[in-house]
This record gives C-alpha cells, sequence and structure tokens, in this order.
C-alpha cells in the first residue's frame, strides 16, 4: 500500500506487521506475530491483553527500544526499523516521552530540574511559560525546588508525565503509569494525561492491566498471543473488563 505526505502528518505511530521472536527451533517465542496498527496524531490509546501477551514488547518496538524481527515501524514518516543505535537513541529523546510505573526520577535533582532534564540532554531551550503551563496541566501543587523522594507516588508520577510532555514529543508511551497508585490518586494522573491529549494534541500509548484506567482512552487494543485480538472505541471500564474476560487470564 502506498503511503502519502498525508499519512505522516495524521499518524504518529505506524506499525507494518511487526514480528518479534525470542530464541529459534523448538524454544522460540513469538512475542509478536504480526501487529499492524496506526496510532492518530492526538489520540490516546491504551493496550491490554493477558500477562505475557506481548504488551510490553509491542511498547518497546514503538519507542525503537526492541528491534523488531521482521515488519516496519514508523514514527511520523521516519522509519525506525535498521537505524544504527545512537540515531535511535536520539530520536528516542527527542520524539518519545516515556512515563513507567517506577517513576525513573532522579533525586540528586529537583523537581524542575527533572522535569526541565530531557531539554537539557537534548540541548534545546527552555520556554518558561510552557514549562509553567506544563507543570499547571498536570495538576503538579509542590515546590519546584523540592527534591522528588519528598513527594508522594501521584506527585512523582506527575513530574514524570510533566517531563515526558515537556519536548512536546511525537508520541508519549506509558507503561503501567498507575500501577502504583491508588484509585483516587490514579484518577488525578489519568485525567492529567487525557488533558495533555485534549489541550496540545498530545499522542498516547498507555500499557495497562486496568480497565478503569483503558476507560480513559479513546480506544483500547486488546492483545493475545503476540496478535491483535480486537479494539474498542472509547468505553466504559465494564464494557473494557468484559471484554477482557474473554481473552483469558489477566
Ligand atoms: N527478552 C526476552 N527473552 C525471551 N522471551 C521474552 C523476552 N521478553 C519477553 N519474552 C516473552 O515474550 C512474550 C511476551 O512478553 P511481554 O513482556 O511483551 O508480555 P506482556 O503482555 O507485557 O506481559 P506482562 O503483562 O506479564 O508484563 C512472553 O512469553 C515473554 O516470556
Amino acid at each position: 500500500m502506498s503511503r502519502t505526505l498525508g499519512d505522516s502528518l495524521t499518524t504518529a505511530v505506524r506499525m507494518e506487521s511487526v514480528r518479534k521472536t525470542y530464541g529459534s527451533g523448538d524454544t522460540a517465542v513469538h512475542a509478536l506475530d504480526g501487529v499492524s496498527i496506526s496510532l492518530r496524531r492526538g489520540s490516546f490509546t491504551a493496550v491490554m491483553g493477558p500477562s505475557g501477551s506481548g504488551k510490553s514488547t509491542f511498547l518497546h518496538c514503538a519507542a525503537g527500544l526492541d528491534r523488531p524481527t521482521g515488519g516496519r515501524v514508523l514514527l511520523g514518516d521516519t522509519e525506525l526499523t535498521g537505524r544504527r543505535e545512537a540515531e535511535l537513541t536520539e530520536l528516542r529523546r527527542e520524539r518519545i516521552g516515556f512515563v513507567f510505573q517506577a517513576y525513573n526520577l532522579l533525586d540528586a535533582l529537583t523537581v524542575e530540574q527533572n522535569i526541565l532534564l530531557p531539554l537539557r540532554l537534548a540541548n534545546r531551550p527552555f520556554e518558561p511559560e510552557f514549562l509553567a503551563e506544563v507543570v499547571r496541566s498536570v495538576g503538579l501543587d509542590v515546590p519546584l525546588d523540592r527534591r522528588p523522594a519528598k513527594l508522594s507516588g501521584g506527585q512523582q508520577q506527575r513530574v514524570a508525565i510533566a517531563r515526558a510532555l515537556i519536548t512536546r514529543p511525537d508520541v508519549m508511551l506509558l507503561d503501567e503509569p498507575t500501577g502504583a497508585l491508588d484509585t483516587r490518586t490514579a484518577r488525578q494522573v489519568l485525567l492529567a494525561l487525557r488533558h495533555a491529549v485534549d489541550r496540545w494534541g498530545q499522542t498516547a500509548l498507555m500499557v495497562t492491566h486496568d480497565p478503569v484506567a483503558a476507560s480513559f482512552a479513546d480506544q483500547v487494543v486488546f492483545l493475545a498471543d503476540g496478535r491483535l485480538a480486537g479494539e474498542l472505541e472509547r468505553s466504559g471500564a465494564e464494557q473494557i473488563a468484559e471484554r477482557m474476560t474473554h481473552l483469558g487470564e489477566w
């Protein structure tokens, strides 16, 4: 299928028949077995599936952290497949924002320095107004000169989201971002994410086990045995949970 310039303007991430096999012969594990998907710019997608269905591998291939065994991955119109490690590192730094369950903040730095770190690493200037807007939008109401270890888990995750947003990345990739948070705090973090998508047209791809978290997304894609096993447009947590029960244990 031919692609036009319009594709890369409207598509943040495209995966075409992506396969990832670990090992070989009888012991080979097909973590991804021909996954094709396009993420529209400004959309929020949740990825769900049973344990071992390939969710982390999917996220890592989208980020250029794992090299697919077959198929192609494109970030906008930039093909990740076949690039050298140094180029991938730069692409990740400049164009992808990561948020993990463990916040991965540096305690030697203040909150503000943590948020600005991706810009410093990329040698890019920072705009104080944008920093203020990002801080406000994620609902971070702590002194910015504080050390992250002094903050609650919810506040630390907001710092991590602010750090991911500060470069205005093409896509934010989130791996269980609310996995360590209580229900109320998780909801606030998800609202902040939703805000970033709605307000700035940010694109987000989030792996989660939690149907409530997935209900904040525009679409939910389900993985089973390394393959796409269906999708739901924005849905309630009950409907998402119901679909999950048909995919097996989780
Ligand atoms: N480095 C690796 N070496 C060998 N097998 C791997 C490796 N990484 C993942 N796998 C296998 O690939 C499959 C998919 O793993 P993956 O971690 O992507 O699933 P997941 O859906 O994220 O699981 P979970 O919800 O438990 O985190 C599993 O069978 C896993 O054991």
